[in-house]
């Protein structure tokens, strides 16, 4: 795909189909659907896995073991009829059995030898591609843009990286493998066959292309059924599940007919589908097995009446060939399913090809000292959630000197989120945002997104103790994270004696579920104060903490931030911000006020006071 510079994952759309991208709306990405064989560009990435860097050291050895198995199995075929031979022309106690019975050992042990090297540098080949396309795919996914994760289902990843990586660990390698070996077997016999009969090499030829030919018509037709077999299988499975849940209502209300009546019709369109799929099954049995009867009555027939044959050779041509048509359906029937289970491939390829955001560089590393201050100065900065989407921040300039607090109010929609979101710059801004002198766009996102702290309104946490959760890598000590949470105000929420009071210990679940949305914003501002920020950001991190606690928390973060750490504080509710320094009011995008809470409720007819007047919040700013 890159090769014809399109977007890998466009690929995937049916023709006709339109994606659902609407510049100016939320929008989710429709599923890529496979169409046809499987590509190159994919299946050139599992084997470039496979092989790691040694594309010549794995391939030549792994082919060549497959080859020699098959050579040496064909010569112990051989072997074993010039043995035979011996008690033709000879006396049978003149044979000497030693020597047949030791070559014939030999060959027995090269032949397994030469097959387990094989098979061993699959095994460490297919642990190779595993890990390297689950590491790829994990990396892809972690740094591609935040509109992609918009755009695209959390289950659809999920799916890549268990479904799609459990196909790359089982059914891939071990149908690749199967069909190297396969594809072996039959070129050496096929050899064998022509050595000892080589007029039968044209028809044998013919009845070969006629094999692949028939093999592509059922590959084209087969490949399109079962996936519409399996999209088939869905909705019975999903109505049988429902009706089950669902039984007593459905007899309450006496739907058993109707319910019935969707289920025959859900079954007769899967049976229809499975019908097709095993009458193609039979369709190519069928064909295939004449052309191996044709070729082997060829073969019988050749080696009677033309030229001198003996009963050995004879009987090692017949024996090569008379497997030799079931192997084509085998080989056929194995590459379909192999073109099956490739579509994981396919569908690991699109997702190692989404956008992403800028990779870090040498020269995007800020200077060791950086930052010292929380200062920022913001020129022209204009936002926008996707490249073709509309502006949702409109050439906006502002400055904040290190250790300010400014509070950044508007009505829902007015674009704070998305204010902060291009301070750290995860959605396309253009424009200049200098961060302690330096311009965020020059630096690597890693350096400017750790050495800003965001609390959202609704934090993560992860699954472990709070310890972890807020030092994940130990480099703090018990007193510190101690001070931290008394910062946070955690302590002046609990009482001492407090049954099940949280420390340290803690044990929190996924997504800290076991907790309070307010005991989690605590917490994360716990968070904040541990990594020692510049700048903080609060996205009405405050939100579910009383008035009393809220307070508290503000005197301590205040005492324990230094002066020098700017704090952002996103609000809803106008006296959350009435401590601030200056309040920036957004409308549509744009900034409209900006100055001290006190300059902005004087302006007669300001937006800020308008706000403050409605929401009934007056009597915190008298
Ligand atoms: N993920 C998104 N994709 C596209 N547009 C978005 C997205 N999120 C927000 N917007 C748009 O950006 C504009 C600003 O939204 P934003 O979330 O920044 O407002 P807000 O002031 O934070 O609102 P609220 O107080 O309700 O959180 C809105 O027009 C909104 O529709």
């Amino acid at each position: 795909m890159e090769e014809d510079g399109q977007n890998p994952e466009a690929h995937y759309l049916k023709e006709g189909d339109q994606p659902s991208t609407n510049a100016t709306t939320k929008l989710v990405a429709q599923e890529e659907i496979e169409i046809g064989h499987v590509r190159w560009a994919a299946l050139k990435m599992y084997l470039g896995g496979l092989a790691g860097s040694y594309s010549f050291a794995f391939f030549v050895p792994y082919i060549s073991g497959y080859l020699g198995t098959e050579i040496l199995r064909a010569l112990q075929t051989w072997f074993l009829g010039q043995w035979a031979e011996q008690y033709n022309t000879r006396a049978a106690h003149v044979v000497r059995i030693t020597y047949y019975l030791g070559i014939y050992g030999l060959l027995v042990v090269a032949n397994q030898s030469v097959y387990s090297i094989s098979e061993i540098l699959l095994l460490f080949g297919r642990l190779r591609a595993s890990n390297s396309l689950h590491r790829q795919l994990i990396e892809s996914v972690l740094s591609a843009t935040f509109r992609w994760h918009d755009t695209t289902p959390t289950s659809r990843i999920i799916a890549r990286c268990t479904q799609d990586i459990g196909a790359v660990d089982g059914a891939i390698p071990g149908l690749m493998n199967w069909l190297a070996g396969l594809t072996m077997m039959m070129l050496v016999r096929f050899v064998a066959v022509v050595m000892f009969a080589p007029g039968i090499l044209f028809p044998g030829m013919l009845i070969a292309l006629c094999g692949g030919w028939i093999g592509q018509v059922y590959i084209k037709a087969q490949l399109s059924v079962k996936r519409e077999m399996t999209n088939a299988k869905s909705p019975v499975l999903g109505h049988i599940g429902s009706a089950i849940y669902g039984l007593t209502s459905i007899r309450a209300y006496g739907a058993q007919s109707d319910f019935k009546k969707a289920c025959s019709t859900h079954i007769d369109h899967y049976s229809r589908t499975a019908i097709t799929f095993y009458n193609l099954n039979r369709w190519i049995s069928i064909r295939i097995d004449f052309l191996g009867s044709l070729f082997s009555a060829s073969l019988a027939a050749y080696l009677v009446y033309f030229g001198h044959h003996s009963a050995s050779n004879t009987g090692l041509s017949l024996n090569m060939a008379a497997a030799l048509g079931n192997m084509i359906l085998w080989w056929v029937q194995g590459l379909n399913a192999f073109e099956i289970a490739s579509n994981s491939l396919e569908r690991i390829y699109g997702y190692l090809h989404v956008e992403r955001e800028p990779q870090p560089t040498e020269r995007g590393k800020p200077p060791a000292y950086w930052p010292t201050s929380g200062e920022i100065h913001v020129q022209g900065l204009s936002a926008r959630y996707s490249p073709d989407g509309p502006k949702v921040l409109h050439d906006i300039s502002f400055n904040i000197r290190a250790g300010q607090r400014v509070g950044v109010v508007g009505r829902t929609g007015a674009g704070k989120s998305s204010l902060v979101l291009a301070l750290l710059r995860c959605i396309p801004t253009e424009g200049e945002v200098l961060y302690d002198g330096i311009s965020t766009s020059s630096i690597n996102l890693e350096a400017l997104r750790s050495s800003i702290t965001v609390i959202p309104q609704v934090p993560e946490l992860l699954n472990g103790s709070i310890r972890q959760n807020l030092d994940p890598f130990s480099a703090h000590d018990d007193a510190d994270l101690n001070n931290a949470l008394e910062a946070a105000g955690l302590f002046s929420l609990q009482a001492e004696s407090q049954e099940g009071k949280l420390s340290l210990e803690t044990q929190i679940s996924s997504g800290g579920s076991n907790l309070s949305v307010g005991q989690r914003q605590i917490l994360a501002l716990a968070r904040a104060v541990v990594r020692r920020s510049k700048v903080l950001i609060l996205d009405e991190a405050t939100s579910a903490i009383d008035h009393q606690t809220d307070k508290a928390i503000q005197a301590s973060l205040k005492a324990i931030l230094g002066p020098d750490v700017t704090l952002i504080m996103i609000a809803h509710r106008l006296k959350t911000v009435k401590d601030a320094d200056k309040i920036m009011v957004l409308d549509s995008g744009s900034i409209v006020e900006f100055g001290s809470p006190k300059e902005l409720l004087e302006v007669r007819n300001g937006r800020f006071r308008a706000m403050v007047d409605e929401s009934g919040d007056g009597k915190h700013y008298a």
